[in-house]
């Protein structure tokens, strides 16, 4: 049921007028809707967290402020001004809205400089010659009022990913002060899950960007999956269920469990790791013996049929590597791999896959699937070379597994013909697991498996994870995503500078233990 809209009890920020609000706004594609109407305001000298399960309708919203989508319906009004749609190519740019989306939008071997002095579209300097100097004393200026420390000559490509996240902020804020000369004081910054590829403990490094804007009177509206971070550092919070607003709320003496609450209708249900049973009496289903790689250095691992194995570590300390390099999609530079109790001659991912060795990369979008495949089509990708006989492929069977499959992990819309880029991201990921686990997989690597991706569909992963180990598989799960570690892992290893330096088990996994050896290494 949708719960009426909830204003009170927030900061000295519910007596300002919206900065932004939406009311009534649909939106549906191919006649199915993805927005039945959704309202929301953001008011200046806020953090407003925008929240929903995966597909209710958080990104067609912002598509349709960005210009990429018309609304079929309802009103927006910037600053005081009823904007009727459709927005057009710029959408709501000039009328004080910034967007920063999830790929970040920068180009790797652009400077910081270069991205923020070129991005005049939509001024009157348009195509007018650049200053350079002037321009470098602006982004100088911009970069130190933010205290962000990042040299305006670097490339893209030489940035930590949260110095990637930051310039792609700044670079909003830039392209509206630029225009914005006129109007009344206020931005209103849009962010679509700008964390999911933001190692843990970085993201405040974000967050002190976002605040200093709240500071200033601005508004940001920040779309995330991640519950901790939206109480700590939204004010107010908007929840979409299925395309239409289920609530808003303070965020002041709101809970997880508030939250979870609002997005799921329904409250959390903790799923329980159960005993594992490792079979460490056979062989290891995979090994890695002195392996060596970009950044890891000379680790030993096994992975055991029924255990689940955690690794972690600070960005660059090398475990976001080993997914790639115990697949063999990334070489290794000396050491040795063993499948069973088998070394592995040179490597591959189609050795692997032979083995029952399965990897899914953290970013879905270039490396997981093809956007412009429909879900069938991603989905038989594994099962093509077995079952089908010369050019006729059994799509009616494999139709059939999709749907299935589908229907199991929840994936929305269940419909294996729909295109899979047309999926919300978090269905895309629940699709390439459901994929990868079809197969039967011996060995499951996975990098970051839970990014963007909602808590129910969180749960719903972890549990046929913990179902096909203990039938057997054996999990390797790369993230830095602590409290994913707690609830799955039944051991956590954590990397730095390329070596094991600690382990954790059973039950002194948590998260706390997990930070403190995680940044112990740092200290040391
Ligand atoms: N271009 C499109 N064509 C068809 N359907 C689409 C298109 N874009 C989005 N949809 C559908 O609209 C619904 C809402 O998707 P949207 O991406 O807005 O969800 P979301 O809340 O952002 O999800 P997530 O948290 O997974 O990113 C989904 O069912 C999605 O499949």
């Amino acid at each position: 049921m949708t719960q009426a809209v909830n204003t009170a009890g927030d900061s000295g920020a519910a007596t300002l007028a919206p900065l932004l609000r939406v009311k009534g706004l649909k939106k549906s594609f191919n006649g199915v809707p993805a927005l039945h109407g959704v309202d929301i305001d953001v008011r200046p000298g806020e953090v407003h967290g925008l929240l929903g399960a995966n597909g209710s309708g958080k990104s067609t919203l912002i598509k349709i402020l960005a210009g990429f989508h018309d609304a079929d319906g309802g009103t927006v009004t910037a600053h005081g001004n009823e904007v009727s749609s459709p927005f057009g190519p710029r959408g709501l740019r000039d009328q004080g809205l910034g967007f920063v989306h999830q790929d970040l939008g920068l180009a790797l071997s652009n400077t910081v400089l270069e991205h923020m002095a070129l991005d005049r579209e939509g001024t009157s300097q348009g195509w007018a010659r650049v200053d350079w100097k002037a321009e470098r004393a602006r982004v100088q200026e911009l970069l130190d009022r933010f205290e962000i420390d990042v040299d305006p000559s670097a490339t893209i490509d030489m940035l930590t990913p949260v110095q990637r996240a930051m310039v792609a902020v700044i670079r909003a804020v830039g392209s509206q002060e630029r225009t914005s000369k006129d109007r009344s004081p206020g931005q209103i910054l849009i962010l679509d899950e700008p964390t999911v590829f933001l190692p843990r403990h970085e993201v405040g490094l974000l967050f002190n960007v976002l605040h200093r804007l709240r500071d200033r009177g601005d508004a940001v509206l920040l779309v995330s999956h991640d519950l901790d971070e939206i109480l700590e550092v939204t004010n107010r919070v908007t929840v979409f269920r299925n395309g239409r607003t289920a609530g808003t709320r303070s965020t002041e003496g709101a809970t997880r469990d508030d939250l979870v609450q609002l997005i799921l209708g329904a409250r959390d249900e903790h799923v329980a790791k159960g005993k594992a049973v490792i079979r460490d009496d056979k062989p290891p289903l995979l090994a890695a013996r002195k392996i060596r790689g970009t950044r890891v250095q000379d680790l030993d691992l096994d992975l055991f049929s029924g255990e689940v194995v955690g690794i972690t570590g600070l960005a660059g300390s090398g475990f976001e590597e080993l997914p790639d390099l115990l697949f063999g999609s990334k070489a290794l530079v000396s050491g040795s791999l063993e499948h069973g109790g088998q070394a592995v001659r040179k490597p591959s991912p189609v050795k692997s896959m032979d083995a029952g060795v399965v990897l899914i990369p953290a970013d879905r979008k270039s490396q997981g699937g093809a956007l412009e495949l429909s879900v069938l089509e991603n989905m038989s990708v594994p099962f093509l070379a077995k079952q089908a006989k010369g050019w006729r492929v059994p799509w009616g069977a494999l139709g059939k597994q999709a749907q299935d499959t589908c229907h199991r992990l929840n994936v929305v819309p269940p419909n294996p013909q729909a295109m899979f880029g047309h999926l919300s991201g978090g269905n895309q990921q629940k699709a390439l697991l459901g994929k990868w686990m079809d197969t039967q997989p011996l060995v499951m690597l996975l990098n970051e498996p839970t990014q963007g991706v909602d808590i129910g569909a969180r749960r719903e992963i972890f549990k046929l994870i913990r179902a096909a180990v203990a039938q057997g598989m054996a999990v390797l799960c790369a993230t830095s995503d602590y409290e994913q570690l707690v609830e799955m892992a039944d051991r956590v290893l954590v990397v730095d500078e390329g070596r094991i330096r600690a382990e954790l088990t059973g039950d002194d996994i948590t998260k706390d233990a997990l930070a403190s050896a995680v940044y112990a290494e740092e200290a040391s």
